[in-house]
């Protein structure tokens, strides 16, 4: 899933250099070989303080369920991006980190019941993604961001039925 989503933003961004951490040193150099064959900038980092150091954006995708992430690694202002921990139980960014940021999610009722981070951390949402596209809730740019990534039902219906459309009614076999 990583790969798809660096290359997201390295569309949206023109300047950029990705650092890529994995706890397995193998994997972080093949994604970051495949990145580079796409003429994508990035190197590998040793640890995630490293790799998180002075960074704009963080983009967290683990299985872990204890924080990986650190609040004193991350500079003021950063934005966050956390697709793990999508359990109760399950934690990839440190508690006071989750305190200092802003939430953002894309369904409010999922976060508060399934993300481990905020659940653990006790901290309100402070907007649904949607909110922000419509305009009736700040981006606060300047300020330490967290989206808190769950997915929604509707994206995996609307990815099954594009795919459907692609197999049988666009190219019937
Ligand atoms: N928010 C959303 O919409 C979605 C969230 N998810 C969640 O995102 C996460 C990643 O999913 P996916 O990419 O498919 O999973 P993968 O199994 O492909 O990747 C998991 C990654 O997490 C790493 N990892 C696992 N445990 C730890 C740990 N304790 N410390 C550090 N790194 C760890 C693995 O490292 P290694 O290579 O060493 O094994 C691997 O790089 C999962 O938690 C999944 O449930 C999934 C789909 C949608
Ligand atoms: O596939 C998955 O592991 C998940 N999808 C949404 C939350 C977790």
């Amino acid at each position: 899933m990583l790969p798809n989503i660096l290359k997201k933003n390295v569309a949206i961004f023109i300047t950029y250099q990705i650092r890529i951490w994995n706890r397995n040193i193998e994997a972080a150099e093949k994604l970051v070989t495949l990145l580079i064959s796409e003429n994508i900038k990035a190197e590998v980092s040793k640890s995630v303080q490293e790799a998180a150091r002075d960074a704009d954006i963080i983009n967290t995708c683990t299985g872990a369920s204890t924080p990986i992430l650190k609040a004193d690694w991350v500079k003021a202002g950063a934005h966050i991006n956390s697709v793990g921990a999508p359990r109760p139980d399950f934690h990839e960014i440190e508690e006071d980190l989750v305190r200092k940021g802003i939430i953002y999610t894309d369904s409010r009722e999922s976060a508060e019941n399934e993300a481990g981070d905020v659940i653990k951390a006790g901290v309100p949402v402070f907007a649904e993604i949607g909110e922000v596209l419509l305009g009736s809730k700040p981006a606060n740019k300047n300020s330490l961001t967290i989206y808190k990534s769950l997915g929604l039902a509707v994206q995996d219906a609307v990815t099954a039925r594009l795919v459907y459309n692609m197999l049988y009614e666009n190219n019937p076999l």
